[in-house]
């Protein structure tokens, strides 16, 4: 029998057909057995209704500060945690202190998120994105470059470029702006300077290619994190991003690269008449005016413990992890302290009765630690702002919190905004009240009620300098301008970005002391 080519193509179509639809079925059946076998263990956690194959996606598709919205709803409707369901991904939102508690003190949940992976082209496994032992090893190696002791040497630094910062800000005196860009090059010349020992300008001169790179990188993530479709990297290395993303590395890594290697030709040098550097010592403590490269270069012992690029994704993780962090916490805490004008007076006369000569040479870390009530301010703004308002870990094996057991797979986020505004342990919770945080206020609490450095193994190794450089940056800002804020915290439209900002800025107007 023979076939006309006619029809040939006819079974042929239909044979195609019918392969397509067995492809397509066993494709569902798939995605249904696996959301299947996730959802006994969700039966008991509550949240809005998902559909198969899409989840809760359809109910997600507004803008970001829509997004954020409704998770702080949902966190007031469920309350402890409730789930949502991204496509066939389970991300349980954590709400309350109690049920935060086992997930952050575990030494076993320590994994990121898989979102963090969209870093690694340019954190590579830095202290941020590691896993494992190699973070285990990385902590602690670089804990003694953090310690107190080395505090010391950051402060002239933070003091200098806070210095510029009131130069710059003379420009907006007596109408309204937005802080944060200003915040943004302050904290990046700070942070480039701490870690690398390089002074970048970028206050001066804002128009710097390693500035706008480590910017469009960060926004490059950014867009990634909410975009569904671009996280796969064969979708995105499709799109112009991908290209983007290349230039931005290539500019960022060689400006690195470069200060890296001049370093290590200068530590080598220097090397030759020094003893070894005994990690385990009090070493460190006589490593003044260092900076974090020099540091690591000598905990790296050669290439030993630590490689070239072991060296530059170390240094881009301090630059990621710090500059966006400290900026928006000093730009909320004047867009808070704007509305208390009574705040800022006290922050001055303490300022001014415990380091008279505030700004001279003979600053020292125990004058900043000094600063009481400036401290419990910027608690506070930590509390209402907290930078970093959700914490993702990926969970490898099953976690149980409240009788509850959240299955390997799952995306558990800490949803720090909520957790800080639970009335339970913050009455009035809206409101900027830095006494709560006044010595003995805060014995009976459960630790995990408030965590804007996270907590437990994996929290902030860089939060005294945080603290310090946020106290220095408003000291210098307080005693040359007094601050107000017009804009209402109603009208906020809060994003989670890299950090918590408000879409379209943050508005303050400055007056001249
Ligand atoms: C107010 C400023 C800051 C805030 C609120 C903050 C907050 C946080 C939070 C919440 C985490 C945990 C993130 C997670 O688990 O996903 C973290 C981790 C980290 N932070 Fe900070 N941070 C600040 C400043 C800094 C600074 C100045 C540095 C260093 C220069 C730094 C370096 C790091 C590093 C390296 C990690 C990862 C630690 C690890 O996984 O072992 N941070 N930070």
């Amino acid at each position: 029998m023979q076939f006309t080519l006619y029809e040939y193509s006819i079974s042929y179509s239909a044979a195609m057909s019918v392969f397509l639809i067995f492809i397509l079925t066993l494709l569902v059946s798939l995605l249904c057995k696996r959301r299947m076998q996730f959802l006994r263990y969700f039966e008991t956690i509550p949240g809005p209704s998902a559909i198969p194959i899409l989840g809760n996606a359809l109910q997600l598709t507004g803008s970001q500060a829509e997004f954020f919205k409704l998770v702080r709803q949902y966190a007031e409707k469920y309350k402890n945690m409730f789930v949502l369901w991204i496509g066939q991904r389970p991300f349980v939102f954590l709400n309350k202190a109690e049920v935060i508690q086992p997930l952050l003190n575990s030494s076993v949940h320590i994994e990121k998120s898989l979102e963090y992976k969209l870093l690694d082209p340019f954190l590579g496994t830095g202290l941020v994105t590691s896993a494992g032992q190699k973070w285990h090893s990385q902590r602690k190696l670089l804990t003694p470059v953090f310690h107190y002791n080395m505090l010391e040497n950051y402060l002239h630094t933070v003091l200098k470029e806070s210095e510029v910062l009131v130069q710059q800000l003379q420009k907006e005196v007596d109408h309204p702006f937005n802080i944060v860009p200003y915040m943004k090059l302050a904290a990046m010349d700070i942070i480039c300077e701490l870690t690398l020992g390089y002074q970048l300008h970028s206050q001066i001169n804002a128009n710097l290619e390693y500035v706008h790179a480590i910017e469009d990188l960060m926004a490059i993530a950014q867009r990634r994190f909410i975009t569904p479709w671009l996280k796969p990297n064969f979708l995105f290395n499709c799109t112009p991003y991908a290209a983007r993303q290349k230039k931005c590395l290539d500019i960022v890594n060689t400006f690195s690269t470069k200060i890296i290697e001049k370093k290590k030709e200068e530590y080598q040098n220097s090397q030759k008449n020094k003893v070894a550097l005994d990690v385990n010592s009090n070493i460190l403590q006589k490593k003044k005016g260092k900076v974090f490269l020099d540091l690591l270069l000598e905990l790296s012992e050669n290439g030993s413990i630590l490689t070239d690029d072991d060296i530059r994704e170390e240094v881009n993780t301090f630059i990621f992890a710090g500059h966006d962090t400290t900026s928006i916490t000093v730009s909320w805490s004047l867009y808070l302290l704007g509305f208390h004008p009574e705040a800022q007076e006290k922050i001055l006369k303490e300022l001014n009765e415990k380091i008279p000569d505030f700004g001279s040479s003979s600053l020292k870390t125990s004058d900043i630690g000094s600063l009481e009530y400036l401290e419990c301010c910027i608690k506070e703004v930590l509390r209402l702002y907290p930078p970093v308002p959700l914490i993702a870990r990926h969970i490898t094996s099953p976690l149980e919190t409240m009788n509850q057991i959240i299955p390997p797979g799952t995306s558990a986020l800490i949803n720090v905004y909520s957790l800080h505004r639970d009335p339970q342990n913050f009455p009035n919770p809206s409101e900027f009240i830095p006494e709560r945080f006044s010595a003995g206020q805060s014995v009976e609490k459960n630790p995990f009620c408030y965590i804007p450095f996270s907590a437990g193994p994996r929290n902030c190794i860089g939060q005294k300098l945080a603290i310090q450089s946020v106290k220095i940056i408003l000291a210098n800002i307080i005693k040359n301008y007094k601050i107000k804020t017009m804009q209402k915290e109603k009208d906020l439209r809060l994003i989670s970005e890299v950090v918590l900002t408000n879409e379209g800025g943050i508005n303050i107007t400055i007056e001249k002391r």
